[in-house]
């Protein structure tokens, strides 16, 4: 692992905490909850871990999180994540959650929001790790449980920073949620959606045009249209990019196939996360690695996917500088300097 991946100050904006459940975790809270799994033990669970494209992932995902019940359970999942994420040096992090996939199962949304919240605010506190939290709606679900789902948010909601949208894309376009996201406007979140995974260019249009998002999940199918990729381009609409997640889907044949430096070098706004890190080979510096190696990426052009990622952040103003400053400071120590902007 390169010493100027491991020090680089990073910044996370697309983890889904519940994809950051270790087959560990999964089996000690089977136990702890009295849960019997599908799976003989530990290295049987990852054994399944071989996925054809992204409903394949999904399905083991749900199966996977059906072990979370209590506020505790999600406390632990979240510090986990946040252990590893400081002991990355990730210093600030945006992180998905999926209610409604706990609330389907009898969970209260309580106790998955208090559980996630907490742990949060204690890396906060023990390690100086700055944090949003953004509810996503699951788009395979109707616009209905995703309004429901908003209600019973409210009393939360000073703890609640964005909405997103995830879980099965094709087929789920953005304009299926464009009440849900109209409210959510109104009610003062800030708005993503995950666009440009696997569905086509256009789910990227439509989640800017008709959901106004200010952030792309994956977004990388915007590498088929070039009129897309200049708007993206021109506008610095920020598109969190997860490189090992495309390998292990299949969006890419290939680490060497990524589009990553074409959407860079056109000038957009591209940010390295890991989207669902205990199921695709990796944390921060994995995926910083597989761009590196895959891409032979420079370090100069991985400092300024690090910068990148502090634009895109939903850090104020002030805190940006700070953090752009150490960004900076890093690659002057080891003589980089970024590519472009
Ligand atoms: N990569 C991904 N795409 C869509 N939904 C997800 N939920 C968790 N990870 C996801
Ligand atoms: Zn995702």
């Amino acid at each position: 692992m390169s010493a100027f991946i491991e020090q680089l100050p990073k910044v996370e904006l697309h983890l889904h905490i519940e994809g950051s459940l270790e087959p560990e975790l999964v089996f000690a809270l089977a136990r702890r909850n009295g849960i019997t799994l599908d799976y003989a033990n530990e290295d049987a669970l990852r054994a399944a871990y071989e996925f054809d494209d992204l409903q394949s992932f999904l399905n083991i995902y749900y199966a996977g999180m059906s072990v979370l019940q209590t506020e505790q359970d999600f406390f632990d999942m979240t510090h986990a994540y946040l252990r590893r994420a400081h002991n990355e040096n990730v210093r600030h992090t945006e992180i998905f959650f999926d209610p409604q996939a706990h609330t389907e199962r009898g969970v209260p949304f309580s106790a998955v929001v208090t559980g996630i919240h907490r742990a949060l605010e204690q890396a906060r506190y023990d390690w100086g790790i700055s944090s949003r939290l953004i509810l996503s709606f699951l788009r395979h679900l109707p616009e209905e449980s995703a309004i429901e789902t908003l209600r019973q948010a409210e009393p939360f909601h000073a703890w609640l920073t964005g909405v997103g949208l995830d879980s099965s894309e094709t087929g789920n376009p953005p304009d299926k949620f464009r009440r849900a996201y109209a409210l959510a406007r109104e009610q003062g979140y800030r708005l993503v959606a995950h666009a440009g995974e696997e569905g086509p260019p256009q789910y990227i249009r439509d989640a800017i045009a008709l959901l106004r998002v200010e952030r792309i999940d994956h977004g990388v199918a915007a590498i088929q249209d070039p009129a897309l990729m200049a708007e993206l381009a021109e506008s610095r609409m920020p598109l969190t990019v997860c490189p090992l997640s495309n390998l292990k889907l299949r969006v890419v044949n290939s680490m060497s196939d990524h589009p990553m430096r074409t959407l860079l070098q056109a000038g957009l706004c591209v940010t390295v996360n890991s989207d669902d890190p205990a199921y695709f080979g990796g944390y921060m510096n994995a995926n910083y690695m597989a761009l590196q190696q895959g891409l032979a990426m420079t370090d100069s052009e991985l400092l300024q996917l690090a910068a990148n990622g502090v634009e895109a952040s939903w850090l104020s103003p002030e805190e940006k500088a700070l953090l752009l400053r150490d960004v900076r400071e890093h690659g002057e120590k080891f003589g980089v300097y970024a590519t472009t902007g």
